[in-house]
């Protein structure tokens, strides 16, 4: 399982070179080795933003020189997903395309959006649809719905749409039927159908193949850009797929593998990861399979309770997973076979229960008392750690490494996200991959600053642990790469 991402049948690999084309590539691996050529061989012009990194480059190039780049990356990734960028206008124009896409944000209790992310991030690729004048028909869903509630409908997610893509957009009050296809049918080129929350049917967590065919049924092609949601097969995510061709990446779905897959895969070193959240047993795989690739590995949060345990030091109250010692003290020799730095924190702030007005000391690591449990990493552990991040090219980060909800024990999480901060400015490549992690680096504010921050929780974690999503290799094979 390790090494499964390294050799994962989707990534990044450019789809498709020839010489007189213009190839649209979203990969940090491959700017690398195409920033590495020499003039003449490159001729770049980039589009996007650091702040706003969907990276489009746009090779024009000498054949030989795409053939060397294509060989080299060939040598990282085997096969690649088709992606929206591989679509001419001529694909698109008129066409109507579904997207799915992962609109599952928070909503409070008056309907109103607290946190917009994933609506803005399925933006460049509905606006990419919009500017070739294909009709646009959105999925997605919203919560977990045991059929159709109205607490659930997509519908207060029309105004920001519309805001976020400057264009009217229509919302449908089904996602599948004889009015949903009149409206289809009366969309515009440019126009986008928003359509009712998917989840409303219980044929799509069921992956029902006839749901499925009534959803395809809509449209001409498919562009899956729901990454939160592409560890789930369901119909509108992986069924789908089977009756709509081409069905090929969007613009978010590519940037997220280029980072969880590519960046991690063929890191710039060294690479570190630091991997906190409150249990082993929810990052085993996660910690196994960056053990592969990392040069360096901080453990924070409640899991290292369960390390120190296993080295026989007292861990007073702190979360323990007893059924979990071995595993760790196995962690813990195949990180030193592998020639991986693996620190674990060597003070600790314990508090003397599990509250936001705990007393609290900082202790060594190997002094937690009695009766009291650790709720975050301590200052000579953020030292350590910032040090160790000092010179990384690449660092991934996964799970907090506190309780950092409490503010009292948000000290180590924060500086950690301050720490990433720092090393993006210096051009380290830094990446969040989902969860808590990412609501950490936004209460401290530097999310803007980092490389990559995942829109998925699950499914950043299981791409972490190297295994497959459904979503993704249920979508077109790229052509391979003439060489
Ligand atoms: N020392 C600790 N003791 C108990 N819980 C902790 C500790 N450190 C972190 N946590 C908790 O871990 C949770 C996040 O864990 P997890 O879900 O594994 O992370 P992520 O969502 O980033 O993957 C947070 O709610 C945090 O309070
Ligand atoms: O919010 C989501 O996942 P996440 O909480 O793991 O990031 C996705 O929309 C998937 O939702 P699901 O876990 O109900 O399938």
């Amino acid at each position: 399982m390790a090494s499964a991402a390294a050799s994962s049948s989707y990534s990044f690999a450019p789809t498709r070179f020839s010489c007189s084309t213009s190839t649209a590539i979203r990969s940090p691996s491959f700017l690398r080795l195409v920033s590495n050529l020499r003039p003449p061989f490159r001729r770049l012009g980039f589009a996007g933003s650091a702040a706003d990194p969907i990276f489009s480059l746009h090779v024009m190039s000498n054949i030989q020189s795409l053939k060397s780049c294509a060989k080299a990356v060939r040598g990282v990734a085997s096969m690649a997903k088709r992606s929206i960028g591989d679509l001419t206008a001529a694909d698109l124009k008129g066409k109507k395309v579904f997207v799915r896409a992962d609109l599952n944000v928070p909503l409070d209790d008056n309907q109103n959006i607290t946190d917009d992310t994933r609506i803005r991030a399925a933006v460049p690729t509905i606006k990419h649809l919009i500017g070739n004048g294909a009709k646009v028909i959105l999925s997605s869903h919203l919560g977990r719905p045991k059929g159709v509630t109205p607490k659930y409908s997509l519908a207060p997610l029309v105004p920001r749409l519309c805001e976020l893509l400057g264009v009217q957009v229509v919302k449908a009050d089904d996602c599948i039927g004889p009015d949903v296809e009149k409206l289809v049918a009366s969309l515009p080129d440019g126009g986008v159908l928003l359509l009712e929350n998917v989840r409303f049917y219980k044929e799509e967590e069921k992956n029902d193949p006839e749901f499925a065919k009534k959803l395809a049924s809509l449209a001409d092609l498919y562009v899956n850009d729901a990454f939160g949601t592409a560890h789930r097969a369901h119909a509108s995510t992986e069924g789908v797929t089977k009756y709509l061709k081409p069905s090929v990446a969007g613009f978010l779905l590519q940037k997220e593998l280029d980072y969880l897959v590519g960046a991690v895969s063929s890191p710039k070193r060294p690479f570190a990861a630091i991997v906190g959240g409150s249990k082993v047993s929810s990052k085993i795989g996660v910690i196994e399979s960056l053990l592969e690739k990392c040069d360096i590995l901080l453990l924070g949060g409640g899991m290292i309770f369960t390390f120190y345990k296993a080295q026989g030091l007292s861990v007073g109250s702190s979360l323990v997973e007893d059924d979990k010692l071995d595993l760790a003290t196995t962690l813990l020799k195949k990180a030193k076979a592998k020639g991986v730095s693996l620190l674990l924190p060597t003070d600790i702030v314990v508090a003397d229960k599990f509250a936001a007005d705990a007393n609290s000391k900082i202790v060594p690591a190997s002094g937690i008392p009695d009766g009291w449990m650790g709720l975050d990493i301590g200052p000579d552990s953020i030292k350590t750690f910032s040090e160790a991040l000092e010179t990384t090219k690449t660092v991934i980060w996964n799970g907090p490494m506190g309780v950092f909800e409490f503010d009292k024990f948000a000290v180590g999480t924060e500086a950690v996200a301050k720490k990433l901060e720092e090393l993006s400015k210096k051009g380290v490549t830094t990446i969040i991959g989902g969860g808590d992690s990412v609501a950490a680096v936004e209460k401290v504010g530097v999310a803007e600053a980092m490389s990559h921050i995942s829109t998925g929780g699950g499914a950043s974690l299981e791409l972490l642990e190297g295994k497959e999503l459904p979503g993704v290799l249920a979508l077109d094979e790229a052509t391979p790469v003439p060489v």
